[in-house]
C-alpha cells in the first residue's frame, strides 16, 4: 500500500500535515507517536473510513475512495475498541463476521481454524468470550480483521491496557502474520513495541512524519552514541588515559572508583577494542555492559519532547 501527501484538517487544526510512506508485503511498519499526533486519523484515510482534504491512498494498486469498497476489500482494521459479542465463543463470533464478509461456508471454516490457530486461540475456541482475559479479546478482536485474508491489516494500538503477558502473546501474533505475507500498519505509542515488531517506523508528530526508517537508522540520526561501563578494579586511570585515545571513543568519565563509562560511536563495534586496551593498561574487568540508543532518544532528539506524557 501507500499514502501519498495526505492532508486533514479538524477547523484550524491540521491533525495530517503532508504525510506520504509505503508498505511492502510481508512489512509491518510503525507508526510512533504520543497521544493526539494524528495516528488514529492517518489510519482512518487510509482504511477510508474518512476522506482525506487532500492526497490520496492505494491498498493492493487500488485508489481508496471512501464511497467505495473495492480498495475497502484488501485490507483489515482493527480498532481500538473491541467489536465482539460477549454470549458467543471465538468460533462463533468469527463464524458471523465471516458470514457478514461473505466468506463462502468451506472458505470460512477453514479460515475460522487457521486465524484460531495463528491467534493462540485454538484450545478455547469453543468459550463464550465474556470468560476471556482481556488479551484473549484482544487477540479474536485482530483474528476477525484477517478472516478475509487481507493484504494489509491496520491495528490502531492493539495492546492499551491489557496486561504485560497478553501484550506479549499480541506482539507474538502479530509478529507471526507478516511471515505470511501481510502487510501490517501498526500504531504505538509504546516504543518497545516499534522496536520489536517493525521493519520500519515513522516518527509522527503534530501530524507530520519527523522522520522514517529502520530503528537502526532512526538511531544513527541521534548521533548514535553508545555508552559503555567497565567495572573493574586495578589501573584505571591509566585505562581511561589510554582509552581515550582510540577511535571513536568520545569521553571517558573516570570517577575516581571502580567504573570507567565511555561514551562511543558504535559500541558493538568497538567493544572488543575497548576491553583489551583497558586490560593491557592493567585494570581486572569484573563485568562490562553496552546501552545502545533508543526511539526514546531519537523522539527526544527529533523533537525536544518526551515520547510518554
Ligand atoms: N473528529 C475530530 N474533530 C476534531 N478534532 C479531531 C478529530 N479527530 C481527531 N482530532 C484531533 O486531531 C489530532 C490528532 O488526533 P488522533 O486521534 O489522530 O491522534 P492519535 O495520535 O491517534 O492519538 P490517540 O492515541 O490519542 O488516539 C488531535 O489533536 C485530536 O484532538
Amino acid at each position: 500500500m501507500s499514502a501519498d501527501r495526505l492532508v486533514k484538517r479538524f477547523g484550524e487544526l491540521t491533525a495530517v500535515d503532508d504525510v506520504s510512506f509505503a508498505i511492502r508485503p510481508g512489512e509491518t511498519y510503525g507508526l510512533l507517536g504520543p497521544n493526539g499526533a494524528g495516528k488514529t486519523t492517518i489510519i482512518n484515510m487510509v482504511a477510508g473510513l474518512i476522506p482525506a482534504d487532500s492526497g490520496s491512498v492505494d491498498v493492493a494498486g487500488i485508489r481508496m475512495d471512501p464511497a467505495g469498497i473495492a480498495a475497502k476489500r484488501h485490507l483489515g482494521l482493527v480498532p481500538q475498541e473491541l467489536a465482539i459479542y460477549p454470549d458467543l465463543t471465538a468460533r462463533e463470533n468469527l463464524n458471523f463476521f465471516g458470514r457478514l464478509q461473505r466468506l463462502g461456508r468451506k472458505e470460512l471454516s477453514s479460515r475460522v481454524n487457521a486465524v484460531l490457530e495463528l491467534l493462540g486461540l485454538a484450545e478455547r475456541a469453543d468459550e463464550q468470550t465474556k470468560k476471556y482475559s482481556g488479551g484473549m479479546k484482544r487477540r479474536l478482536n485482530i483474528g476477525i480483521g484477517l478472516l478475509h485474508r487481507p493484504g494489509l491489516l491496520i491495528l490502531d494500538e492493539p495492546t492499551v491496557g491489557v496486561d504485560p503477558q497478553s501484550r506479549n502473546s499480541i506482539l507474538e501474533a502479530v509478529g507471526n502474520l507478516s511471515a505470511g505475507g501481510t502487510a501490517v500498519l501498526y500504531t504505538t505509542h509504546y516504543m518497545e513495541e516499534a522496536e520489536r515488531l517493525c521493519d520500519r517506523i515513522a516518527i509522527l508528530d503534530q501530524g507530520q512524519i519527523q522522520a522514517e526508517g529502520t530503528r537502526d537508522e532512526l538511531i544513527t540520526l541521534t548521533g548514535g552514541v553508545d555508552r559503555i561501563s567497565l567495572v573493574g578494579a586495578g589501573r584505571s586511570t591509566a585505562a581511561a588515559e589510554a582509552l581515550r585515545s582510540l577511535d571513536g571513543v568520545h569521553r571517558v568519565t573516570d570517577s575516581g572508583g571502580t567504573e570507567l563509562i565511555l561514551t562511543v560511536t558504535d559500541g558493538a563495534a568497538l567493544l572488543a577494542g575497548i576491553v583489551s586496551t583497558a586490560v593491557r593498561s592493567g585494570m581486572t574487568l569484573a563485568s562490562v555492559s553496552v546501552t545502545r540508543p533508543d526511539l526514546e532518544s531519537v523522539f527526544l532528539h527529533l523533537t525536544g519532547k518526551a515520547l510518554r506524557d
